[in-house]
This record gives structure tokens, C-alpha cells and sequence, in this order.
């Protein structure tokens, strides 16, 4: 268009994009009320969902919320403010006279559910965007849900279902930075099943305390093969090893406690022990320095890496084959009533055996010795319980052949996927990371299982060791009194005199 000849042009173009309106108010009206009815059936349907989600999430909460409610409405407040202080007071008395069935009874669900709402619903959303673990697709976003939450006082059990298309292995990858972001010391993450995790963020260890051992007992009937007693796990159930069918290789540094697993055990074996139903074998080369602590319970037992430890393996291996030729055809595996005792073979640094010795015959040999009992002493009855303090390959090349590890305080990350198997520490198994001031404690990684656990072993003490050596011979122990250094009577700062 023009004015005057000139082209007009419009001074202030209108920039504002025209309003959206929702489509459905684009239909015709007859439309609207034939859906009205469908429409409002599903709004009533979508709340009571949601009402139906508050309950099953926060029972105690909406309970609590009802009955006050109600109480105020037909009693009052003064009634209210009477039973409230009853009800609170009750509590203390509980939780002062009776903690542990307090804390067993009373307490997760409160705990659970102010957890739930307070740490995890408030944040979720924004934690779940700032890991990268939510999905755009063609602008809507997908979010992991948040699932069942169950808070145990000392980790709290958080259930997640993934944006379809995620992997475990993500969520791996970013549990350092969930557990930082709410606020718990370690995140471990399990597969539950297909798209469905479990988080386990920690907050404290539960396994600090040592665990005392347990009464020796007389009934050889009630001792298990399978499923031997040798600590607590961080759950607070009895850690049960199997001895039949398996052999157990622990690693862990010095201090890290592998002493107590291996007299853990042979506590558990003891009634099998007296009754000759077990057999101890030991090879110990530091001298006898763990096994010399109680040599009696064993039926051999050798104190250096030399041609004895090595005969001694030797002949172990040529029982297993003897018994492997005595049971073919009749048996497929070892059971009590065979006769033969079960042997548990015990190789404390186990490395000075096969790797350090410098002989190399004598080394060879050994290695043979041992490979041929881990890889045939499981249905002859033999287990090798082979304690370690360097897991590398050159140390030891058939770690494969010991289907129960169990990992102790190591020095490095790697060391953890050497012991426990690739992936298993990214699920959570940080046994770099267990404190010096824990030992016993250790992740144990059993064949069949694709979950490790974290657990302590029983503190076997002198005294118990003296115990054990009386149950076993029948022989009351005395061990020679440490005397206390003569102190000076005259009060001079002069050194002593040896006696
Ligand atoms: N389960 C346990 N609970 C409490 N204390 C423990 C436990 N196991 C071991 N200890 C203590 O830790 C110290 C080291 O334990 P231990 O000698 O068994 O370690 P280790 O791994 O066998 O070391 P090394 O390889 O040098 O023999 C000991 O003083 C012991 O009393």
C-alpha cells in the first residue's frame, strides 16, 4: 500500500506470538459435553490414585494427621494435648527401657517416612537432573521414578525404576555423586530385576563394634558344611560361608584381619573337629606366627615354605584324586557318611608357597600341588581356605579356581576388581576403602551371587583360642603369664638387670 507515492511501512510490528489454547477448547460444544462425563470420571479415578499413593507412601503420617484431627473435632484440644503427651511419653519410657525392640518396632516407619519426603521426594527431581540421569525426547522429559523407601537407621533402601533405555552401569558410574548430593557416605546400586534398582545409601558402618564369638557348641549335628557361622553381616544376620563344594581365597594387607575369618572357621568346625569328622591341615610360613597360635587343632600343620609344605600339599592332592577314583561311579560328591573327614587345607600367605619360595622346583611343585586340589577338591571333599595379601596374577594365576573370595582392606581400587571379579567394586564393594580401624571386615563375593556383601568376622581373642584348644583336645590350656618388668626398688633411673 502506498500514501503520498511512498510505501508504508509499519512503524511497531506486533512481536508477541499468537496465544495457545489448549485443543480441546477448540471442539464444538455438543463434543464437550458428550466427553464431560469420560472426563470427569478420570479426574476422580486420578485423584483417588493419588490419595491412594499418599496413604501407601505415608500411612503412619496420614494416620496420625486423621486421628488428630478427629480427636480435635469430637474432644478437643485439651484431650488432644493430654493424649498426645501420653502417647510421647509412653514412647520414652519404650525407647529408655527397651531401645532395641524400640528401634526394631517403633522407629523405621517414622524414620522412613520423614526420610522419604524430607531427603529423597523434596530433592529427586532436581538431583535426577543435575547426575544426567533424566532423558529429553522431543521435548517431554523422562524422569527415574522414585520407588518403595525403607530407612534402616544406618543406610537407607531407596527402589528406582529406570527411564527405559538406562543401564545399571549408569547409575554406577554417578553413586559417588547421589550419595554427596543426599547427603549419606557411599551409594551401592543392585539390580532388583529388569529396570528396577536399589540404592543403598549409607550412613554409618554398622559393623564398628566387634562381633564376640559365639558358644562353642556340643552338637556336631547342628554344624553345616554349607553354611558355616563366622561373623554378622552389615545387615545384621549371621555371615555363613560354604565350605562344601567351594574353596575360599581371602585377601587383605597386613592387619586387615584374615587371621580372625580363618579361626572364625575353624570355631564353627569345632564339634567336627573333635569328632574326627574334619580334618585340619596348615601350612603356615611365617613360622607358625597365625597357625602356631593353636597348632592342636590341627591334624598336620607346617611352620616354613619348605619340602615339608610341599609334601604336605602333595599329599593332599593325591587324596583328592584316590578319593575322586574311590567315588566315581557311586557318588558324585562327598558326604559324612563316605567315612572320609573332610579336609579343610589352610595356607596362611599362601604367595610364600607358590610365588616367593626361590627354589623353583619346590615352587613349582607347589603351584601344581594347589591347582590340582582347587580344581579337583570340590566333590572329594577338600576345601582350600588360602589367605593372601597380594592378589596380582603373577602372585597368583588360578584366583578363578576359588568360587568364594573375600576381599579385606586392600591398598588399591584395582586390587579389589583382582579379588572380587571386573564391575563388582563399581557395584559397590569399596574394600580399598575399609577403615584400619575395622579388621575382620571384608566383602565377600560368592560364586552364583551377583550381589557381594559387606561383613565382619568374629573376634577371636587368646583367650578363645585357649578355649577352642581345651574344647578340641579335652587338654586345659595354660598359656605362660607375661610378667610385668621389674620396676626399681630403690627408685634410680638405671636400666635393669636382665634375670
Ligand atoms: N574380626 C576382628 N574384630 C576385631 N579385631 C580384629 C578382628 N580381626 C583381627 N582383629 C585385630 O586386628 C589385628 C590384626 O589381625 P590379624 O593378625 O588377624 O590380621 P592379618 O590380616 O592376619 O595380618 P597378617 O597378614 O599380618 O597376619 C589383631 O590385633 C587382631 O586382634
Amino acid at each position: 500500500m502506498s500514501v503520498h507515492g511512498s510505501r508504508w511501512a509499519d512503524p511497531a510490528p506486533l512481536e508477541i506470538s499468537r496465544p495457545r489454547l489448549p485443543w480441546w477448547t477448540l471442539l464444538p460444544r455438543w463434543v464437550k459435553y458428550l466427553i464431560a462425563p469420560f472426563v470427569f470420571t478420570w479426574l476422580v479415578c486420578w485423584l483417588l490414585l493419588q490419595l491412594g499413593r499418599v496413604l501407601w507412601r505415608y500411612p503412619l503420617t496420614v494416620t496420625v494427621a486423621v486421628l488428630v484431627g478427629w480427636l480435635q473435632a469430637t474432644a478437643g484440644h485439651w484431650v488432644l494435648a493430654f493424649t498426645l503427651l501420653a502417647v510421647v511419653l509412653v514412647l520414652a519410657l519404650w525407647r529408655w527401657r527397651h531401645a532395641s525392640s524400640f528401634d526394631r518396632f517403633v522407629a523405621p516407619q517414622p524414620r522412613t517416612e520423614f526420610r522419604r519426603f524430607s531427603v529423597y521426594a523434596c530433592q529427586w527431581r532436581t538431583v535426577m537432573r543435575l547426575s544426567d540421569l533424566v532423558k529429553t525426547s522431543r521435548g517431554k522429559e523422562y524422569r527415574p521414578k522414585l520407588g518403595w523407601v525403607r530407612s534402616e537407621g544406618w543406610r537407607d533402601r531407596v527402589r528406582v525404576r529406570m527411564v527405559k533405555g538406562q543401564a545399571p552401569e549408569q547409575w554406577e558410574l554417578r553413586a559417588s555423586g547421589l550419595a554427596h548430593a543426599f547427603k549419606a557416605k557411599s551409594c551401592r546400586v543392585r539390580v532388583r530385576k529388569p529396570g528396577r534398582l536399589e540404592l543403598d545409601l549409607v550412613h554409618r558402618d554398622p559393623l564398628v563394634r566387634p562381633v564376640p564369638v559365639p558358644a562353642l557348641t556340643d552338637d556336631a549335628a547342628s554344624v553345616d558344611l554349607k553354611r558355616v557361622t563366622v561373623g554378622r553381616t552389615e545387615t545384621g544376620k549371621p555371615w555363613r560361608v560354604r565350605l562344601l563344594g567351594t574353596h575360599l581365597l581371602t585377601v587383605g594387607v597386613s592387619g586387615a584381619g584374615k587371621g580372625s575369618l580363618l579361626w572364625s572357621i575353624v570355631w564353627a568346625l569345632a564339634p567336627l573337629i573333635r569328632s574326627g569328622r574334619v580334618r585340619l591341615a596348615g601350612i603356615d610360613p611365617k613360622g607358625g606366627m597365625e597357625l602356631g597360635q593353636a597348632p592342636e587343632v590341627f591334624s598336620r600343620v607346617v611352620f616354613d615354605n619348605g619340602p615339608d609344605a610341599v609334601a604336605l600339599l602333595e599329599e593332599i592332592a593325591a587324596t583328592v584324586k584316590e578319593r575322586a577314583t574311590r567315588y566315581r561311579g557311586r557318588l558324585r560328591a562327598w558326604t559324612p557318611e563316605t567315612g572320609d573327614p573332610f579336609i579343610l587345607l589352610v595356607v596362611d600367605e599362601l604367595a610364600d608357597v607358590i610365588a616367593y619360595q626361590t627354589d623353583k622346583g619346590l615352587r613349582e611343585r607347589a603351584s601344581r600341588a594347589v591347582q590340582t586340589i582347587t580344581s579337583q577338591g570340590r566333590a572329594p571333599g577338600v576345601c582350600v581356605l588360602g589367605l593372601l595379601q597380594d592378589p596380582r596374577k603373577e602372585v597368583i594365576s588360578f584366583r578363578h579356581l576359588f568360587s568364594t573370595r573375600i576381599a579385606m582392606r586392600l591398598d588399591e581400587k584395582a586390587q579389589v576388581d583382582m579379588v572380587l571379579g571386573d564391575g563388582v567394586r563399581e557395584r559397590g564393594a569399596t574394600a580399598h576403602e575399609i577403615s584400619e580401624h575395622t579388621p575382620g571386615v571384608g566383602w565377600a563375593k560368592e560364586e552364583g551371587r551377583r550381589e557381594p556383601f559387606r561383613a565382619r568376622a568374629f573376634h577371636v581373642t587368646d583367650t578363645d583360642l585357649d578355649e577352642l584348644v581345651t574344647y578340641v583336645t579335652g587338654v586345659p590350656v595354660h598359656r605362660a603369664d607375661v610378667l610385668a618388668f621389674p620396676t626399681p626398688q630403690d627408685g634410680s633411673q638405671s636400666g635393669g638387670v636382665a634375670a
